[in-house]
């Protein structure tokens, strides 16, 4: 980790009527790292990261960048990537690598597709699609890359290549900043961790040190957060039989 920031979140507050969605949050995105958000469903991770990409306009505070120049100084990989039918995986992404004048099949290369550069997008796995978005998100070289649950809905050995894909975009110097629930993952591949709950950060720190203390696994101690968070969720369907 290089320690400096290129894209920081200064007391961010997001309602949308009146929930509040976040509430008063700094966070920054430092260079040649993973920044890995966690917290139950509902927590404001995915509003956090629109917010920090720009996509959604804060009520209250700023985002601002501190990167180096780029053509695109940031990439996106939303939570449900969609491809239009009826294309190749090359011919999708080359569209995306004309907007910025990237290669195709570096991209490709680089995320591991280019042996299936001519399959039609609409005929890949999930976790190849995922793969595909997170060429589409690197397209240009963005100095900053943030992925939207990148993991979810994917089976283990699968999770486990996107995420090493992801530490490898960080250690080429990116700063990366995710969301995901697949909290081992996240623990072994973030080198700093944002916990949200209800909108705010509850607290930002290495796994290790969030680990010593906590006194045990983080999964274990999330778990028990997202467990009470699905609790509520079921109290609330019953009450409202
Ligand atoms: N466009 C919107 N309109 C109204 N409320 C919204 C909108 N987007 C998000 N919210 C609300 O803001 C809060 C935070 O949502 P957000 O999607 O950021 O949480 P999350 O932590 O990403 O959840 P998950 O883990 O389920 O993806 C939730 O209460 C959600 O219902």
């Amino acid at each position: 980790m290089t320690g400096e920031t290129y894209l920081s979140a200064n007391e961010v507050g997001k309602t949308y009527g009146d929930v509040t969605a976040l509430s008063d949050v700094s966070l920054d995105v430092p260079a040649d790292a993973v920044t890995g958000l966690i917290g139950p469903n509902g927590s404001g991770k995915t509003t956090l990261l629109r917010v920090l990409l720009g996509l959604e306009r804060p009520t209250g505070g700023t985002v601002e960048y501190g990167g180096p120049d780029a053509v695109r100084r940031l990439g996106y990989l939303p939570q449900r990537p969609t491809f239009r039918p009826g294309f190749t995986v090359r011919e999708t992404i080359g569209f995306y690598a004309d907007l910025v004048d990237d290669d195709p099949d570096r991209l490709l290369e680089r995320v591991g597709l280019g042996d299936v550069a001519d399959r039609p997008v609409d005929g890949l796995s999930g976790g190849m699609t995922r793969l595909l978005g997170i060429a589409q998100a690197l397209a240009g070289d963005p100095p900053v890359v943030v992925l939207d649950e990148p993991a979810s809905g994917l089976d283990p050995a699968m999770s486990e290549l996107i995420f090493d894909v992801v530490a490898s975009i960080a250690d080429e110097g990116r700063a990366v900043a995710l969301s995901s629930h697949e909290l081992a993952l996240v623990e072994r591949t973030a080198d700093r961790l944002a916990v949200l709950e209800s909108g705010a950060v509850v607290t930002v720190d290495t796994p290790q040190a969030l680990r010593e203390r906590t006194g045990g696994p983080l999964h274990e101690t999330f778990t028990s957060l997202l467990e009470r968070e699905s609790a509520v969720v079921t109290a609330t369907e019953v009450g409202d039989a």
